[in-house]
């Protein structure tokens, strides 16, 4: 069956990838009473996306596994790693980070990672902005100024009373720091990668990978590894994902050694994951990430489509419990968890 808005001459143009995408992505309720606010997401139907949380639940009680899965144990805190028969150089980790790592890694993607001079969506518009999770919390805006030496316009945090003083009169413009947090995308670490040339820009101002994400990263990519290879973790791409937003099929095909996984770490709101293979014209694989699962490619999957259709952020679907648990008494850390997910992959560029 085709989406009620793809005609059937429609969908035999679109490749298979592109039909798998519109079957999950979110779509609304044509509301019938004009004045009824809340918008109601359709219903989608779910039987075929892989739930590797559930295979690993039935491999735990000894029961077989579904054809065109194996596990394999590669001394990975001895949890089975699964992968799959037809995609060669794919590993799914399911569980992979405990409540306590996750908790980490979502606090360093919204505090630290999108700190200068690493780079995120919002420097196309404002230039490099700081401190942006603090000023969303403490409520603060950015607002458009003249920079102190004369150089030209500067965008700056300042208190909402400030910047509502400021703006009164001339057309100076602003945003709330809690809008453009809402509005982050991705921030990137290392080497800084350029979407304009979808390629890495060597020469633009880089930290390094920090250590701890570093050896993380290395632990994580062992199932995937050529043997006696080590993995130089030398760039990550943090994505931020909000209801609705998502990511199209593509291939990370801009590192020089595919033999390296990326190691890619799901955090926050359960997401719909599509595999397919060389060609958008094979059938992709849909399965879900959960918070803590992990997912390596490398090999020949390096070379297979990818994206991420659809997170869900209702209280059924987004299995998040743990995280709420542990964020209750930030109530900042909270709002964003419950309405978004993070992913944060890693790579070895050269
Ligand atoms: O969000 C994900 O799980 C996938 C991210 C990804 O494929 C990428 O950033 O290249
Ligand atoms: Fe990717």
């Amino acid at each position: 069956m085709y989406r009620a808005d793809t005609t059937a001459d429609e969908a035999a143009e679109i490749t298979a990838f592109r039909r798998a995408e519109k079957k999950y992505k979110l779509y609304y309720e044509q509301s019938s009473k004009k004045f009824y606010r809340k918008k109601k997401p359709k219903q989608v139907d779910l039987s075929e996306v892989l739930d590797f949380n559930s295979i690993l639940n039935s491999h735990n009680q000894n029961d077989e596994l579904p054809p065109g899965i194996a596990a394999v144990r590669c001394g990975f805190d001895d949890r089975p790693v699964f992968r799959l028969e037809t995609r060669p150089g794919f590993y799914f980790i399911p569980g992979a980070l405990s409540v306590e790592e996750q908790c980490k890694w979502i606090r360093e993607s919204l505090r630290s990672f999108p700190q200068p001079p690493n780079r995120t969506n919002h420097n196309a518009i404002y230039g490099p902005v700081g401190d942006l999770f603090v000023a969303a919390k403490e409520g603060k805006v950015l607002l458009e100024e003249e920079g102190s030496n004369g150089d030209g316009q500067k965008w700056r945090f300042c208190e909402e009373g400030v910047a509502k003083l400021r703006s009164k009169g001339n057309a100076c413009k602003s945003v709330s720091g809690t809008a453009l947090l809402r509005k982050l995308r991705w921030s990137t670490l290392g080497l800084q990668f350029d979407w304009s040339k979808r390629n890495y820009n060597v020469s633009l101002p880089h930290n390094k990978i920090p250590d701890a994400l570093c050896e993380l990263a290395q632990k994580l990519a062992a199932p995937a590894m050529p043997k006696g290879e080590e993995f130089h973790p030398e760039a990550a791409i943090v994505n931020y994902f909000g209801l609705g937003d998502t990511l199209g099929g593509h291939l990370d095909d801009m590192e020089l050694d595919w033999s390296k996984p990326i190691v890619s770490m799901s955090l926050g709101c359960k997401a719909i994951f599509l595999l397919g293979g060389k060609s958008r014209d094979d059938p992709p694989l849909a399965m879900f990430l959960r918070s803590g699962d992990v997912v390596l490619m490398a090999g020949e999957a390096r070379e297979c489509f990818h994206g991420v259709p659809r997170i869900f952020i209702d209280e059924e679907n987004a299995e998040i419990d743990s995280l709420e648990t542990h964020f209750s008494e930030e109530s900042h850390l909270l709002d964003y968890v419950r309405t978004s997910r993070i992913n944060i992959n890693i790579r070895q560029v050269f």
